[in-house]
């Protein structure tokens, strides 16, 4: 990736320096900064609609795979900004991975769900080692090493999610992206997951959207709420923002902004 050395704080591994986005002529986030510290885990909680999911696929394009959607400002990351022409998104989604709301595993065994996609990126080391080591941090080797060519629609949802996990890993990025990756599990699985994630912390940043207050209490280090207000022009439509960011422990124990507090418990959203 080029590298254009804009200037960020040392464990600052990506930053949104005053982001809009829309769909079409339809603002769905405005005005956003924030720092994502390396090593981190950061949730992104909010009331349905204020931009969550949207603000997240923006920090790895994925956003551009959706037609109509434009962004404003910079997104930096590593001291460039993924938004540059220069910039292949393709390379951004490889060193920035993405796990999603369902279980998403290709069809195909266990063993090529992770092999598929490090083939594609080149690698040529050795796959069985890869795909072990794959499998162990994202706690699923014990489960399903005397399976591996079972076809990945076999596990559970959990160990689907698990096994999208693991696939991730394989491509080796810096950042992983969960969009409510437990939305659909059972809260077993759903403990399983956030196990995991404190796993991966040692090695990866992680950004997660959740609607589960006691999750991002659990697993992340910042919290970062978003709200939304009325458009200006009275389209009846709303705009997210950020309203307030902080370590975890402060929004859950003495956020600064009412809205946060009525947020978190539960008065509105
Ligand atoms: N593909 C799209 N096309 C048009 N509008 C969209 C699209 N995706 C999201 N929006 C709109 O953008 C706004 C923000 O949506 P987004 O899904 O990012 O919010 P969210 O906070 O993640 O919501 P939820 O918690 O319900 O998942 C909403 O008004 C939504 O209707």
């Amino acid at each position: 990736m080029i590298k254009n050395n804009k200037k960020t704080a040392k464990n600052i591994i990506l930053s949104l320096d005053n982001v809009s986005i829309s769909y079409g002529t339809f603002e769905a986030v405005k005005n956003v900064f924030c720092n994502f510290k390396k090593g981190n885990i950061t949730s992104l909680i909010g009331p349905s609609g204020c931009g969550k999911s949207t603000v997240l696929r923006s920090l790895n394009r994925m956003n551009d795979l959706i037609p109509n959607c434009s962004l404003n400002g910079t997104v930096l990351f590593d001291g460039t900004n993924i938004y540059d022409k220069r910039v292949d998104p393709v390379e951004v989604r490889r060193r920035i991975g993405m796990v999603f709301q369902q279980p998403n595993p290709f069809p195909k065994s266990i063993y090529e769900n992770i092999a598929f996609g490090a083939r594609i990126n080149g690698f040529a080391g050795d796959m069985n080692e890869l795909v072990e080591r794959s499998l162990r941090k994202a706690a699923l080797w014990d489960e399903c090493k005397d399976k591996l060519n079972d076809s990945g629609y076999s596990l559970s949802g959990g160990q689907q999610q698990r096994l999208c996990i693991a696939r991730t890993i394989a491509i080796e990025p810096e950042i992983i992206l969960m969009d409510e990756p437990c939305s659909a599990l059972d809260p077993i699985s759903t403990l399983k997951i956030e196990e995991t994630m404190h796993e991966l912390k040692k090695n990866y940043t992680i950004i997660i959207v959740t609607h589960n207050m006691q999750q991002a209490l659990r697993v992340s280090d910042m919290t970062a709420f978003f709200n939304a207000i009325e458009h200006e022009d009275g389209d009846g439509g709303k705009v997210g923002y950020l309203a307030e960011f902080n370590s975890t422990k402060r929004i859950f124990s003495s956020p600064k902004e009412k809205t946060t507090q009525e947020y978190i418990s539960g008065k509105f959203g």
